[in-house]
């Protein structure tokens, strides 16, 4: 087999916040029938120090950012797991970023520093007789792994993915010495990023490739309008991006087997799930379509579009149902549209109620000003929930428009609108009460979504021969 350490802040099924953790806990398995052993360095907060109660300690770090530590191996979830138990660290209340009251720890540089010096260490020396032949270090909490690997000659190569460019893991200047950052690189060439430290800078600077979750977003990551102040970087190693579209898995989202859910193997079998649907949530049965979101309430997934859009499509017998949580602005905005007949919320983090309401809606809303790849379109594909999507990044790759041409040649499998505003969101929104009100048209659309390859397959094979490349250079 060939190793490769993957370095993430999060994992699911062990620890979650959003898509990072689905892709990091899918891509292992993902791979292995590729020939690659895929082990995964994750920090030891509480949540997944109880899930590897059967651990054992196979390496002791001495003064790690303030700390002793230690590495845990433990399998989980058919994870290999190399756990950085550093209490001093993560043993604290809260999200992996944030404490209790919703503020980022004040030392998420030293936290995530600490992560990336183990990972350096490991692809060093190794662990327990085991090294990895690259690093693949996921957005900016993982960025100064590359860094660390440049300072100690490049024992081993390094990727890294950008999964949300929004987060650049900023430190004060003065923060170097603690994070064990040289003098020297502090410059634009460098870590430097206006005036301040950028994990996710260095990332970029010191990784031998890059990637993100889509082909559209590796091409919009260039621009001004998308680098977020990285896209100068960006185009300078444009030879060395590339998009790999996200897949989900087949087997937790699967609408024939789903133990949330009245099961269906064809679009024909929603009814069941969608009455329920309605029931659970307190909206009445209707005529018109039934749109869910399950998205982080945050600027990027555009949802105050859709609260102005929304209007429009309950004057024409639409129905809402959002579990969200985040921006305290939008979770207030939401509760309030609430109180109309047909519009149901749930604030909030529900893993199974995100499956019922996947198996129940008729269409998936995802209005993302940004959008790296997008998961909860994929899941919408194949349940047959049809998605209505902003038209960026991943969700013009994952989405085929129900174009006229389209229709007619049937390959149709969802609705895309741009530009990303209220106006046209509330179009795409009408052209969908007009599509379900055509039960032929409607059923065509389903199968075509519920035919779409949205598992690993294909991205795992881009990622192999992408870790042979990065492993081996020609
Ligand atoms: N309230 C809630 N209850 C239950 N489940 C909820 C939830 N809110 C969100 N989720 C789940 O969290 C995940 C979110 O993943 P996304 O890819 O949609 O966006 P995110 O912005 O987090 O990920 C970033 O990383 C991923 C992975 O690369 C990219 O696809 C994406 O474009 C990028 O922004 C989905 O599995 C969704 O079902």
């Amino acid at each position: 087999m060939r190793t490769a350490l993957s370095v993430t802040s999060e994992c699911a099924p062990l620890v979650k916040t959003g898509g990072l953790a689905d892709v990091a806990g899918a891509l292992p398995g993902a791979m292995a029938p590729l020939g690659w052993d895929i082990r995964t360095l994750l920090p030891g907060y509480p949540r997944v120090m109880e899930q590897a109660k059967r651990s054992k300690a196979v390496a002791d770090i001495p003064d790690l950012f303030g700390g002793d530590a230690a590495v845990l191996k433990a399998r989980v979830a058919g994870l290999d797991l190399y756990i950085l138990d550093a209490p001093h660290l993560y043993d604290r209340p809260g999200t992996p970023y944030l404490d209790d009251q919703g503020y980022d720890y004040w030392d998420n540089p030293e936290r995530f520093a600490a992560l990336c010096w183990v990972a350096a260490e490991i692809a060093e020396n190794g662990i327990e007789g085991w090294k990895p032949e690259l690093l693949h270090c996921h957005d900016w909490q993982a960025g100064l792994a590359p860094y660390y690997l440049m300072k100690r000659d490049r024992p081993v190569p390094s990727l890294i993915t950008i999964h949300n460019i929004a987060f650049q893991g900023l430190a004060p200047a003065d923060r170097m010495g603690a994070l064990r950052l040289d003098g020297v690189d502090f410059n634009a060439d460098g870590i430097e990023y206006w005036g301040q430290v950028s994990a996710l800078k260095a990332g970029l600077v010191y990784s031998d490739r890059i990637t993100t979750v889509s082909p559209t977003y590796a091409r919009e990551l260039m621009t001004h309008e998308f680098g977020m102040g990285m896209e100068g970087l960006l185009q300078a190693r444009a030879g060395d991006l590339s998009g790999i579209l996200n897949g989900i898995d087949l087997d937790v989202w699967n609408p024939a087997t789903d133990p949330e859910i009245a099961t269906f193997k064809t679009a024909r079998g929603k009814s069941r799930a969608k009455s329920r649907l309605q029931k659970e949530m307190g909206l009445a049965k209707s005529d018109g379509p039934l749109a869910v979101v399950i998205s982080r309430l945050s600027h990027q997934k555009g949802l105050d579009l859709l609260l102005e859009a929304l209007p429009a499509f309950l004057d024409r017998g639409g129905q809402l149902a959002l579990l969200g949580s985040g921006d305290k602005g939008l979770e207030r905005a939401f509760a309030e549209a609430a109180g109309h007949p047909n519009v149901a919320v749930r604030i909030g983090y529900d893993e199974a109620l995100s499956h019922r309401m996947m198996a129940g809606g008729d269409a998936i809303l995802v209005p993302s000003r940004f959008e790296p790849c997008g998961l909860t379109q994929l899941y919408g594909l194949r349940y047959g929930t049809i998605p209505v999507v902003a038209m960026t990044g991943g969700l013009v790759d994952t989405v085929i428009n129900a174009s006229p041409m389209a229709l007619r040649s049937g390959v149709a499998t969802g609705l895309q609108f741009g530009p990303i505003t209220a106006h046209a969101m509330a179009g795409a929104l009408m052209r969908l009460t007009e599509l379900y009100a055509e039960p032929e048209t409607w059923a065509q659309l389903q199968a075509n979504a519920m035919r779409q390859e949205v598992g690993w397959n294909a991205s795992a094979a881009e990622y192999a021969a992408l870790y042979q490349e990065v492993a081996e250079p020609s």
